[in-house]
């Protein structure tokens, strides 16, 4: 499988698992035939090539696609992997996390296989959450507010994907269904505190995709299979 092969624009359900944190054996093959589309291998703090690559090797024999969604340059790994997903945030006054660490790596490496790479507009909506704290976004937002950065994602930057981000914590809908409303074209993925087949459904009308991850870990892989089965 290539990434230029994937049709991750079907996908409707996404488990992100973080390489900072520990599943066994078991819990991988159960999250890796629980009928989630793919596997996002992601997180914002502690996230190194080695545990990157211990998770990768993990995951890896279950024929399920495979993201890395990488915090910053040196966590953008091919390797093994069927595309790239490569955040930038929109509601952060630092343009670092627009576009500045994209610079440094484009610099640093001349040769990046972009048909892998899939930009990601981020709103990120849970200030408490570490990639709220790393990037300083303005969170305070209303509907409208965030609706409109979906509008520029879309229509002014071309963004193929639009992610509504509450790590952690689980967001407004009516903030998600504004974002829902204002694009056409762009993907519309929802992540944050989805722990029950009810929040995966709720969100899951509003967004493309939703996106799973602490429940992995707090609640378990039954947990994992409702949402999966809320929203196919
Ligand atoms: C240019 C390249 C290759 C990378 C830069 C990419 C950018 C701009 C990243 C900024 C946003 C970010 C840190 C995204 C990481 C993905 C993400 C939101 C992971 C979830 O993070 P949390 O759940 O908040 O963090 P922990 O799981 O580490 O607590
Ligand atoms: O960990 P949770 O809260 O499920 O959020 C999923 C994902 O959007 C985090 O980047
Ligand atoms: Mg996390």
């Amino acid at each position: 499988m290539t990434g230029t092969h994937l049709k991750w624009k079907n996908w409707a359900h996404v488990t992100k698992l973080d390489p900072d944190k520990y599943l066994d054996a078991a819990a991988v093959e159960a999250v890796a035939t629980s009928g989630t589309d793919a596997i996002l291998l992601s997180g914002t703090l502690n996230v190194t090539r080695e545990n990157l690559a211990d998770l990768r090797e993990q995951v890896e024999d279950y024929g399920v696609p495979l993201v890395v969604e990488p915090a910053d340059p040196e966590g953008a790994v091919f390797e093994g992997v069927d595309l790239l997903f490569v955040p930038s945030v929109l509601n952060t006054p630092d343009a670092r996390w627009v576009v500045g660490k994209h610079q440094q790596w484009a610099l640093a490496c001349p040769d990046i296989p972009w048909e892998q790479v899939v930009p990601e507009a981020y709103v990120v909506l849970n200030p408490a959450s570490a990639v709220g704290r790393v990037t300083r976004a303005v969170c305070d937002l209303k509907p409208e507010e965030v609706a409109a950065y979906a509008r520029c994602a879309e229509h002014y930057f071309h963004f193929p994907i639009v992610y509504i981000e509450y790590s952690g914590t689980y967001g407004d809908p009516a903030v998600v269904r504004a974002a829902s409303e204002a694009i056409t074209g762009a993907s519309l993925y929802y992540g944050g505190g989805i722990d029950s087949a009810e929040r995966a459904a709720e969100m899951g009308r509003y967004a493309d995709t939703i996106v799973v991850g602490n429940a992995v870990y707090e609640k378990g892989v039954e947990t994992l299979k409702a949402t999966v089965k809320a929203v196919q």
